[in-house]
């Protein structure tokens, strides 16, 4: 459902990404991964059209998304990008009901709907009875499970998520991933915890200094191996009992022994 073509993008004249081509298929849920720097949210801003990429495509049902209005593409892809800068001291309603504006005319009034949309969204990131809050006094975590919780409004059938675990504790993250699997859309996410990533993604690609360096099933591609040749750090690989994998690190060799 969502494919990149040779997509390549240039940045103060570095090449940043080098003829990526990654798909997602319908429905799944599909992780990047890679050391800092690498890529993953240059990649994601492309996909949701932050970025415009030097060479190459992202297809969206095997349609060039250049082809899409924006309200088109609104309406196809929602995203929780990494930071989160709004310049008024909005309330956590109005930051969700935003997710509705793609299904709206211009200067049409939220009904009943959208205010039911955006009661369930809350309720499901569970940050409901928290709707006049000012967005700028939550926490992180709690920000993070708004701007989440806008993406759901949205009601797209596909999630981009740059980091949604970031600021989260471990209840939360647990959470989060437990829900962005429940969803039953196509996800595309950048992820930097390997093992969030074993355990929730069907598929991962995965970046380094802006290459597409694998890709593969969790159980495929997170071998010591890999992990040693793109994060440069010794890792064990254990298989759980559902039969994927989970990743101990170990300390890095001491150059005098
Ligand atoms: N506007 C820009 N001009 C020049 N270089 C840029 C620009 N934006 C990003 N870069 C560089 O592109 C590279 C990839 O950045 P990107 O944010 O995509 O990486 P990332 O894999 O998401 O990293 P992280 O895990 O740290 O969030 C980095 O070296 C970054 O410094």
């Amino acid at each position: 459902m969502i494919r990149t073509q040779d997509l390549s993008v240039t940045l103060g004249g570095q090449e940043i990404l080098d003829r990526i081509g990654i798909s997602v298929g319908k429905k799944q849920v599909v992780g990047l991964i890679g050391p800092n720097g690498s890529g993953k949210s240059t990649l994601l801003k492309c996909i949701y059209r932050v970025l415009q990429p030097t060479g190459g495509a992202v297809l969206l049902d095997g349609h060039d998304l250049h082809n899409y209005t924006v309200r088109q593409s609104a309406q196809t892809l929602a995203v929780v990008a990494q930071q989160h800068h709004y310049s008024f001291d909005f309330s956590v309603r109005e930051i969700v009901m935003m997710g509705r504006s793609p299904h709206k005319r211009a200067l049409e009034r939220d009904n009943a709907e959208d205010e039911r949309i955006v009661r369930e969204a809350l309720q499901t990131v569970g940050m409901a009875g928290r709707e006049e809050r000012v967005f700028s006094t939550l926490s992180g975590g709690e920000q993070q499970r708004v701007i989440l919780a806008r993406a759901l409004a949205q009601q797209t059938p596909c999630l981009i998520l740059d980091e949604p675990t970031n600021h989260l504790d471990i209840q939360h993250q647990l959470q989060i991933m437990e829900l962005i699997r429940s969803l039953d859309k196509t996800v595309l996410l950048a992820l930097h915890d390997l093992n969030l990533a074993a355990a929730y993604c069907d598929m991962l690609f995965a970046l380094q200094d802006g290459k597409l360096v694998g890709s593969g099933t969790p159980g495929e591609l997170l071998t010591p191996a890999f992990i040693e040749k793109v994060y440069h750090v010794r890792a064990r690989v254990g298989t759980d009992e559902e039969g994927r994998p989970y990743i101990l690190y170990r300390p890095a060799r001491k150059e005098s022994q």
